[in-house]
């Protein structure tokens, strides 16, 4: 093909992709009506029906242009949960207005290009007032920030799905009585960021932060003989390498980040998990309100009597009120040795019957009890269409 013919292609395919933004743009405006209309009239943010039949009808549509049903509910599902995520933020902001500040000051780990940087940037994305980044070196550092009313929010990171609890915050959660009012989760792509024209073979040194190069270990162990940095966070590991300029070194991190101080990456998928994501807690001084219209999350922490199965008998108060926990951790306590803090993530709003019947129990028959927050529930599940494969059919 000639590249004049490439080029002529090229001018329409970069204005049709104009023309899908401007629509999208288009969608979410009619979405923020959606939500106005669901504030006044307190109807539920989700309708799964709602959106199976959206999904069904645009398969079928797809099929007759010829495009592959998976292709059509993946880009969907993005629409979608982008669409549900923007509504409960309204819905929030709403239901909360004197948490609504023209400026939102932001405690993070590390610098611009931290995978916590990059999750900090997406939920205030759909907040409104302006972003105050304030990097930190320590988890400690960020909680008494907001604690001292330097700043207004902390994002801290709390588990990756493939190396687990980030057990240091945890720990900074037992002491603190900051809320969590947030919740969210962020696609951690590893890649291997240079700063000058190298390739893999030459590269002698690597800086990343432990995590990361924890969750990497199997390209580590193939890699062989590199000597392996460890940094305060992914930034701090870019920043050398920026620095160092040379082509035998390299940092782990995330391309996006990498890019805010020049540098590019050279293989990608590093992981060993494929499907690695990290999930954050936003903290703040206040707790929030969490409309009922919006599906909720509340995360308890409590240590309970040394007695048999009196964890067990914790568990059943939330079976017995049909709530779901999605998540159990266990902490060691400080200058109590065997004794443990367990912190315990279920679905539910802190305002709802169940739920606060079984928040009363819990509370009597513990040792220590307290809520740490209860916010809106960000883990966004994809409405499934029953039969995508004999739709496409
Ligand atoms: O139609 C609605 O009720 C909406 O909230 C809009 C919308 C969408 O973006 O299409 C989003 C969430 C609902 O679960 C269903 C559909």
């Amino acid at each position: 093909m000639k590249s004049t013919e490439l080029e002529e292609i090229r001018v329409k395919i970069t204005e049709l992709d104009s023309n899908l933004l401007e629509l999208l743009a288009q969608r979410q405006q009619l979405t923020n009506y959606v939500a106005e209309t669901k504030i006044k009239n307190q109807i539920p943010v989700r309708d799964h029906k709602r959106e199976e039949q959206l999904l069904i009808r645009l398969i079928k549509q797809g099929k007759k242009h010829n495009l592959d049903a998976h292709y059509v509910t993946q880009i969907f599902h993005v629409i979608l949960e982008d669409s549900v995520l923007n509504q409960q933020a309204m819905l929030a902001a709403n239901a909360n207005p004197g948490s609504t500040l023209s400026v939102n000051r932001v405690a993070f780990l590390g610098n611009k290009g931290t995978y916590s940087y990059l999750a900090t940037q997406k939920y205030f994305s759909r907040r409104s007032g302006e972003l105050i980044e304030i990097g930190c070196q320590s988890f400690a550092e960020i909680i008494k920030k907001v604690e001292t009313n330097e700043a207004d929010y902390a994002v801290l990171p709390i588990e990756n799905t493939s190396s687990g609890s980030i057990n240091e915050v945890y720990d900074q959660l037992q002491h603190t009585s900051l809320s969590v009012v947030g919740e969210l989760t962020h696609p951690i792509q590893h890649t291997l960021l240079v700063n000058q024209e190298t390739e893999l073979s030459k590269i002698k040194t690597l800086y990343a932060h432990p995590q990361v190069f924890a969750q990497c270990s199997h390209f580590l162990a193939e890699l062989g003989n590199v000597e392996v940095k460890p940094c305060d966070s992914s930034s701090a590991a870019m920043i050398k390498v920026a620095e160092l300029n040379s082509n035998s070194v390299a940092a782990i991190g995330s391309e996006a980040g990498g890019n805010l101080y020049g540098l590019h990456a050279i293989k990608s998928n590093l992981a060993n998990q494929k499907e690695n994501h990290s999930r954050f807690f936003v903290v703040a001084r206040e707790a929030v309100n969490v409309p009922l219209q919006v599906p909720a999350k509340t995360t308890l922490v409590m240590s309970t009597v040394q007695k048999p199965g009196a964890l067990v008998d914790a568990l059943v108060v939330l079976r017995d009120n049909n709530i779901n926990m999605t998540k159990l951790e266990s902490r060691p306590i400080t200058g109590n040795p065997w004794e443990e803090m367990f912190y315990i993530d279920v679905e539910g709003n802190v305002q709802d019957g169940p739920m606060q019947e079984a928040l009363e129990v819990l509370q009597a028959m513990a040792r220590t009890f307290k809520v740490l927050g209860c916010y809106p529930n960000e883990e966004i599940n994809p409405t499934k269409v029953a039969a995508v494969s004999a739709l496409a059919d």
